[in-house]
């Protein structure tokens, strides 16, 4: 189905050169910007084996929270990745099976050999989604921390959401400088880090700037605020995502987002900086996550309205990628 002008303007309201004025782009620069992100979707062909479109890693789930891995890994699936691997606590892992004969489940992330459990399955590992239902527990996040030196040691794209934001937030230094990670914070974990990284109150007056300096403090690792516009910088450029989505907000929705993102992650860094017109890919890939979590949003309410959960918007994944970077 073609996309018309109205829904051009509001998908894509601004998008702005960092350093320069917020200028309004034309109709033509926001279908260009979906067409980056239809530009690194590898084609389907019967030439491939199983794996090649995607391996993806979620660390998180532990007592309190199974559903937050599950849906990341769900939708990573549902976005077009070949095998998705859930590595979670022990009492984690039989609920997290049991929602999806899909997953592949490993109960190591409280073991005392969690890192070199996980260590030892990164060399097939496309990327990592660090943090979707890890919790706080400390000894958790230590075995998360020695898990992110060892991505980075293997140069395994990582983006971190939720608890795993928290780990960085009281250890920027874990992140700094890694160009293959990109941070999806929501409201409070935006404020956290920042509060964290800048040393300053944060300034709602300027949510662009905000962003902005945030990722040049991380020295440029790729930063996505989520809400109400999700805005995006890699501390050159901004981009901002008004995508249509829904007014529900039931929990799940950045879980959706951050497995969505981890193929996208891989497909935009193999596609290359050539398919993207000097964009970052991680950029491209972040624009095409929020897009398709707020599409799937707008399906489902369209279909459940008041009763919408995270649930029906997994089954909205793959009409909604279909209508933004298919049609
Ligand atoms: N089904 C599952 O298993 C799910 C599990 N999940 C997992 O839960 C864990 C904790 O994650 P989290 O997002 O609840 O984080 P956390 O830092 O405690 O922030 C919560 C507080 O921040 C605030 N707040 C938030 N947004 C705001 C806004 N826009 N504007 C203003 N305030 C806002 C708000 O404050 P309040 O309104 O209570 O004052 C809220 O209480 C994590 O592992 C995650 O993955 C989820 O993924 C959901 C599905
Ligand atoms: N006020 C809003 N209006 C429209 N869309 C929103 C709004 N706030 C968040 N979103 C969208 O909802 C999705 C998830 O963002 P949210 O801030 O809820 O993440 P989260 O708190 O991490 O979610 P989760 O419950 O999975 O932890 C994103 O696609 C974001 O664009
Ligand atoms: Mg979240």
């Amino acid at each position: 189905m073609q996309l018309g002008r109205e829904h051009w303007e509001r998908a894509f309201s601004v998008l702005e050169r960092a350093f320069s004025l917020n200028k309004a782009c034309s109709i033509k620069d926001m279908k260009n910007t979906f067409q980056l992100v239809r530009n690194i979707i590898p084609p389907l062909t019967t030439k491939k084996h199983k794996g090649q479109d995607g391996r993806i890693g979620i660390v998180g789930g532990c007592q309190e929270y199974t559903g937050a891995p599950y849906f990341a890994a769900i939708s990573a699936l549902k976005v077009g990745a070949d095998l998705s691997h859930v590595f979670c606590t022990q009492e984690a892992a039989p609920v997290i099976k049991s929602y999806s004969p899909e997953l592949i489940v490993h109960p190591v992330l409280d073991s005392p050999d969690a890192v070199q459990d996980v260590e030892k399955w990164l060399p097939r590992l496309h990327a990592l989604v660090v943090g979707p239902g890890l919790g706080r527990d400390d000894g958790l996040l230590r075995n998360v921390k020695g898990i992110l030196e060892a991505s980075k040691a293997r140069d395994v794209p990582v983006v971190i959401d939720a608890d795993g934001l928290w780990l960085i937030a009281e250890q920027p230094a874990l992140i700094q400088g890694y160009q293959k990670a990109v941070l999806t914070p929501n409201h409070a974990e935006f404020r956290r880090l920042s509060e964290a990284v800048l040393r300053d109150p944060l300034d709602s007056s300027d949510p662009h700037g905000a962003v902005l300096r945030l990722s040049q403090a991380l020295g440029n690792v790729t930063v996505v605020r989520k809400g109400e516009r999700d805005v995006i910088s890699d501390g050159r450029q901004v981009l901002e995502c008004s995508q249509e989505g829904s007014s529900r907000r039931c929990g799940g929705q950045g879980d959706l987002l951050s497995g969505s993102l981890g193929v996208l992650v891989h497909w935009a860094l193999l596609a290359g900086p050539e398919k993207t017109d000097g964009f970052s890919p991680l950029l491209v890939a972040a624009f095409g996550a929020c897009s398709l979590t707020r599409q799937c949003s707008h399906q489902a309410f369209q279909k459940h309205g008041r009763s919408t959960t995270t649930t029906d918007m997994v089954a909205e994944v793959g009409p909604a990628f279909a209508r933004l970077f298919e049609s």
